[in-house]
């Protein structure tokens, strides 16, 4: 197969392509080959895992199903060799139990390393040994696999689980309602993994729609996002847009911070969406008293019930407000015609008007075209950038003040924020995104970035026409200019730049996902929100408007949230949205997180809520976590050298509160070891994690117990636990070590 997309591909850039069309050809075949090939090189490593032995077939070929990262045909393009792990007839491999065989005799797992069978492992399944009524059955399916999987040391970058997939979680992967699915599960139970594996087989199963509308998914942050990256392309599936909350505005990077209670309090929906009404409606001010217009040597009064008037059109068009603008504007201008007829044209003798309409249109074209006029008008009705709103509402105190009404002055200041001229931009933070995203809805502010760039490259087309034109123009036979044929028309006279641009088919070469990146109003087809407890209701609603259609796949739980405005409670945040129209389903298997360091990480769950089923380990490892007590104010260097000196297999991590963020990032950090604030390691995992000053972790955040939950449960091997201060007292117990 790859020989063949190899050789069609050179054969296909080979081709000349003459016409705009062969050239569009061969673009898009270029593309299907160059897709074609990166698919099969991402389901190289362990392309065929699975195999099934059906008790049910009568004919040979029947009998058995091999399973794999891709559908492979054979090359009579009939006769299937390999069968995509998303197929239905793939299903039984996830599913089956001895209790619930589902017509699978044997299954057989196996493991490759390059073109190498490494092991195969067999269950038989309709042995009957096993109480086949039990429908209870929790078993694992797919046990030695699994087992090695889990034991596996981890590399920095999550792995796919395409070869062992549990039950669970394959009903959720699978799931067929179209609406609103909600997954709550513990730490570790794979909710991640299920995100991306579902995003796969969306993909492979709606593959109409989702190809051109896109599937997007939404993590926590940056390092997040490196982490899952190579999942999905691993799984064959390479138009996805992955996308942090704050990466979501085109042309924004937010790499700006926010202090936790500033970012509480601009994630607040509730607080915050009156306060960017009222910043959009200070901008559409009335004038001073005896403000006046220069036209045609008369000063016309541009006086508040003028621009009320005006006002008034433009926001009975419910129109965003720079939408709205040519409303109000054509309504002033008609008011200002008006005025300056009733000037020039009333009789003297009774004031009737002497001007006819087609005079009144003249004044009012007159006016139209008067910059000076027009300029005047546009400071009450003004086009506007989210940017430039949010950053004066920062910034300007004045105007900060005028749009927070019923505000404490505590509260106004968490807004606030230094005005800086240069690189404003990227003083955005991530809780700024969905207000600018808001802004940009009030206003009716495009950053369709396709449309610009339509623009920027039509004119260049135009260029290059022109260039053409020239080149003909140049060519044409000189010698013979003299005598040629007046008469004899050239293709240069016939055709324009424009003409010749126009004749180049327009075709969108990008990708779904590029596409979608640079399109604020882009819809998609399918967003998964991973982590999405910490997002805040600014957050919510940005993303809602990304999916009109509500086909969405929300994970997380609220037991692990840590940003202060996000959230405890699924009922809260989908309510406004979709009201009691989504289902949830639940995780409860822990396959990181080994049983000795979950008993100790469960006692504070209890805390956090106590509804909640603690997710049950699946294997223990016979290393009881530890506490480690440090010298005061040495927290820190003492986790430090428990990691370097301890000499763990695997990756490492130190993880401390982000308050004590700065001084991590001080530190020297022995080498292979990653010293972390908790919030960057939300989602990751690691063999070995020493956990920096438990009590600082609870007491820097009004989440801190949340925030302790998660550090612990990052931990696939080891745990330790450093303390100056003294431990909480779930902790107390905790074997000591020195
Ligand atoms: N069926 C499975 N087979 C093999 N490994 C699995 C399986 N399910 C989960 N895992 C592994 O368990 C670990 C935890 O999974 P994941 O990160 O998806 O959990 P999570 O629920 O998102 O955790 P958290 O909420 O703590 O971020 C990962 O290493 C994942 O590969």
């Amino acid at each position: 197969m790859r020989a063949t997309a190899n050789r069609r591909l050179s054969e296909t850039l080979l081709e000349s392509a003459g016409t705009p069309q062969a050239l569009s050809e061969r673009e898009s075949y270029e593309r299907h080959y160059t897709q074609m090939l990166s698919r099969i090189d991402a389901a190289e490593h362990n392309l065929y895992f699975g195999r099934l032995d059906m008790s049910d077939a009568d004919s040979e070929d029947g009998s058995v199903q091999r399973i794999g990262r891709m559908g492979i045909l054979d090359d009579d393009q009939v006769t299937t060799l390999l069968l995509d792990w998303r197929a239905p007839l793939s299903r039984p491999f996830y599913l089956a139990t001895p209790a619930s065989p589902e017509g699978v005799e044997r299954r057989r797992h196996l493991r490759t390393r390059t073109r190498a069978v490494r092991s195969v492992s067999d269950e038989l399944l309709l042995s009957g040994e096993i109480d086949a009524a039990d429908p209870h059955d929790v078993s694992v399916v797919n046990e030695t696999a699994l087992v090695a999987a889990l034991n596996a040391a981890r590399t920095g970058e999550m792995t796919d689980i395409v070869e062992t997939i549990q039950r669970e979680q394959d009903e959720i992967i699978r799931y067929p309602h179209r609406g609103v699915l909600v997954v709550q599960g513990g730490p570790g139970t794979g909710k991640t993994a299920v995100a991306l594996h579902r995003a796969a087989y969306l993909l492979y199963t709606h593959r109409e729609i989702l190809s051109r509308s896109g599937v997007l998914i939404i993590g926590p942050n940056e390092t997040f996002l490196d982490y899952i990256a190579q999942v999905l392309p691993s799984l064959g599936e390479t138009g996805v847009l992955l996308s942090t909350i704050g990466g979501l505005f085109p042309g924004i990077s937010a790499h700006g911070r926010d202090s936790r209670a500033a970012a509480e309090i601009k994630g607040d929906a509730e607080r915050m969406l009156p306060v960017l009404r009222a910043a959009v409606r200070a901008r559409e001010p009335l004038p001073p008293r005896g403000l006046t217009v220069d036209f045609d040597g008369y000063r016309l009064p541009l006086d508040a019930e003028t621009v009320k008037k005006a006002r008034t059109a433009a926001r009975s068009t419910r129109r965003p407000h720079n939408l709205a603008q040519r409303t109000f504007l054509r309504a002033a201008l008609d008011e200002l015609a008006a005025h300056h007829a009733a000037h020039l044209g009333s009789s003297p003798l009774d004031g009737s008007q002497l001007l006819t309409a087609g005079d009144l249109a003249d004044i009012r074209t007159e006016l139209e075209s008067d910059d000076a006029v027009v300029r005047s008008v546009l400071e009450f009705w003004p086009s506007l950038t989210p940017q430039d709103l949010l950053r004066d509402l920062y910034s300007d105190s004045t105007f900060r003040r005028k749009v927070t009404r019923g505000w404490t002055d505590e509260d106004r200041a968490r807004l606030q924020r230094e005005a800086r001229p240069l690189h404003e931009d990227a003083d955005m933070s991530p809780a700024d995104v969905p207000l600018l995203d808001e802004l940009a809805e009030l206003i009716g502010y495009r950053t369709d970035e396709a449309q610009r760039e339509q623009q920027v490259q039509w004119r260049r087309r135009i260029a290059e026409a022109q260039d053409a034109l020239d080149i003909l123009t140049g060519s044409a036979p000189q010698d013979l200019e003299d005598e040629m044929d007046p008469e004899l028309l050239m293709a240069y006279d016939l055709i324009d730049a424009e003409q010749l641009a126009e004749r180049q088919e327009v075709t969108e070469y990008r990708t779904t996902a590029e596409r979608a990146y640079s399109d604020r109003s882009w819809t998609f087809g399918h967003v998964i929100v991973d982590e999405a407890q910490e997002l805040s209701t600014m957050a919510w609603r940005m993303i809602m408007r990304r999916i009109p259609n509500r086909w969405m796949t929300i994970i997380g739980d609220t037991a692990q949230t840590g940003d202060p405005a996000g959230t405890t409670s699924w009922e809260r945040v989908l309510a406004p949205h979709v009201a009691d129209r989504w289902r949830l389903r639940e995780l409860t298997v822990n396959y990181r997180t080994p049983a000795e360091i979950t008993q100790y990480a469960n006692r504070l769950l209890t805390q956090i809520d106590p509804q909640q089923t603690p997710p049950e380990s699946l294997r223990s490892n016979g290393i009881e976590p530890i506490a480690v007590h440090a010298p005061a104010g040495e927290a820190l260097a003492t986790a430090l050298a428990v990691a370097g000196d301890g000499h763990w297999p695997g990756l490492t991590a130190v993880l401390v509160a982000d308050t004590a963020a700065e001084e991590a990032r001080a530190a020297d950090d022995p080498e292979g070891i990653r010293v972390l604030p908790l919030t960057a390691a939300k989602g990751l995992e690691f063999d070995n994690v020493v956990v920096v000053e438990p009590a600082e972790l609870i007491d820097s955040s009004s989440r801190g117990v949340s925030d302790l939950y998660v550090a612990m449960t990052r931990a696939t091997q080891r745990l330790a636990v450093v303390h100056a201060e003294a431990l909480p007292a779930d902790l107390e117990d905790l074997p000591t070590a020195h």
